[in-house]
This record gives C-alpha cells, sequence and structure tokens, in this order.
C-alpha cells in the first residue's frame, strides 16, 4: 500500500484576536483529508474558508489548536503539530516546499542565482542546480537579459516567475502551492501546469490553491471543499 506523504486527522484552528478583548474567530474545525506520492490535492471553497490557513498549519507557520499533522520524512513520520520548531525547519529544508504568490527574497542576489541556490540548498549538485535554474526560467519566459538582476525591480508577473521557478528548483516530496498562478497569463498559467504534472510524476504530494478554474481542473487529482470544515465563526 502506498503510504501517505501529508496525512491532516482532526485538525481544527481558531485566531485569537488579542486587540478584541482576546475574541477567539474560529476557522476551521476537524480538517481531515490525506495526500500521496504523485498525487495533487486542491482545497476548494469561498474567500475566507480557510484555504491558506490549512496550507500554513502544514507548513507550521500557524499554530494548529488540536489534532494531527503528519509529515513523511523518510521511514519518520512527523507530526507538525506538536513538533519543535528546529524539527518543522529540518522539514522544510528537505521535504516540505511552500511556493505563493509574493516573492521574498534577500536583496541583489540575481535571479538566477536566487532560483539555483533554491536548488543547491536542498542538496541538489552544482551543475545540475544552474542548468536546471535556466531551464525553469526560459520555460516561464523569464528573459535571459534579466537572469543577472535581482528581481527587486521586475514587473509583478515576472517577480511571481521567478518566484515560482525558485519554489520549484529542488526536489522536496511535498509542495505546497499557495496561488502561484495568481495574475499569471494564461500561456504562464498553462506552463505552471506542465511543472505541476511533472512533479507529480516525479512522486511529489502536491497541495494547492488555485483559483483559476482552468487550472484547477488540470492538475486536480481530488478537490478537498474546504467548507466541509466550517465551525460557527465565534469559537
Ligand atoms: N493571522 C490571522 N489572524 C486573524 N485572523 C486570520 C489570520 N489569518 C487568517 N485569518 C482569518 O481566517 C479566515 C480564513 O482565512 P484564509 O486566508 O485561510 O482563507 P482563504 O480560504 O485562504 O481565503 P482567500 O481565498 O481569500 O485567500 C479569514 O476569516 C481570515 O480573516
Amino acid at each position: 500500500m502506498t503510504q501517505n506523504l501529508v496525512t491532516l486527522e482532526g485538525v481544527s484552528k481558531a485566531f485569537t484576536l488579542h486587540l478584541r478583548d482576546g475574541m477567539k474567530i474560529s476557522v476551521v474545525d476537524n480538517v481531515s483529508f490525506a495526500v500521496k506520492p504523485g498525487e495533487c490535492v486542491v482545497l476548494g471553497g469561498p474567500s475566507g474558508a480557510g484555504k491558506s490557513s490549512i496550507l500554513k498549519m502544514i507548513y507550521g507557520n500557524y499554530r494548529c489548536d488540536h489534532g494531527r499533522i503528519l509529515v513523511r520524512d523518510g521511514d519518520e513520520q512527523v507530526d507538525v503539530a506538536n513538533a519543535e520548531p528546529r524539527r518543522i525547519l529540518a522539514l522544510r529544508g528537505s521535504v516540505m516546499g511552500y511556493v505563493s504568490q509574493f516573492l521574498r527574497v534577500i536583496p541583489r542576489v540575481s535571479s538566477l542565482d536566487i532560483v539555483a541556490g533554491a536548488a543547491t540548498d536542498s542538496g541538489v549538485p552544482q551543475p545540475e542546480a544552474w542548468a536546471r535554474a535556466e531551464r525553469l526560467l526560459t520555460l516561464l519566459n523569464v528573459p535571459e537579459r534579466l537572469w543577472s538582476l535581482p528581481p527587486a525591480t521586475f514587473s509583478g508577473g515576472e517577480q511571481q516567475r521567478v518566484n515560482i521557478a525558485r519554489g520549484l528548483a529542488a526536489d522536496r516530496p511535498i509542495l505546497l502551492l499557495d496561488e502561484p498562478t495568481a495574475s499569471l497569463d494564461a500561456a504562464n498559467r498553462a506552463v505552471v501546469v506542465r511543472l505541476i504534472e511533472e512533479k507529480k510524476r516525479a512522486g511529489a504530494a502536491i497541495i494547492g490553491i488555485f483559483h483559476d478554474d482552468d487550472v484547477r481542473e488540470l492538475v486536480a487529482d481530488r478537490i478537498v471543499d474546504v467548507t466541509e470544515f466550517a465551525s460557527s465563526k465565534a469559537a
């Protein structure tokens, strides 16, 4: 039987608003689903349903109040909900990647170095990392004249494409994609679909949020409707 790479069991999350006398806003309750290698699960549901919050809990950015978030690291299953920060950082280094629609980078590093560096950081050897970075930037239509420049002055779409190249350059078995195609044109959305399919064929487990129906239909093996886990908004 194929082992799940990510398993959520009874995950619940509420935010405490300290500026509102500690008022609690419950976002999701009892979230349970699992993702196998080579599978892409898309989180669906309206704005505010809690899709991004679920991705952030899996990545360990948001604390989970109840339940377990099991992430496979080789033979071990790590419960992100209860893991030490150091263990979560180690998972991010080798097991889990997160791609959002926003590029946050160290200033003055060239776009090519940002993308190749993401590959070397995850253990891809140097010549292969640079070849990968060049391939991804070419596929994503980032003009070669920009590769030696830091992306700070790039257009929004160019920055987003450098960000996707960086997020896909490594070989992590789990990928969390938070609207990576937002505001991309149709041609570049099609490239991202192709790259996601490549990752699936390579055995990655992908959990994504996509607002474009066409992208969602093409990449999703399963859609998990987050409204199923809605709880009354005031906890
Ligand atoms: N850090 C936070 N502090 C307080 N409330 C938050 C925080 N992050 C998210 N929320 C609230 O949790 C709810 C779910 O937000 P989330 O971003 O997960 O939704 P979403 O389904 O991803 O929405 P969208 O499709 O608009 O991105 C929203 O009501 C939001 O206001």
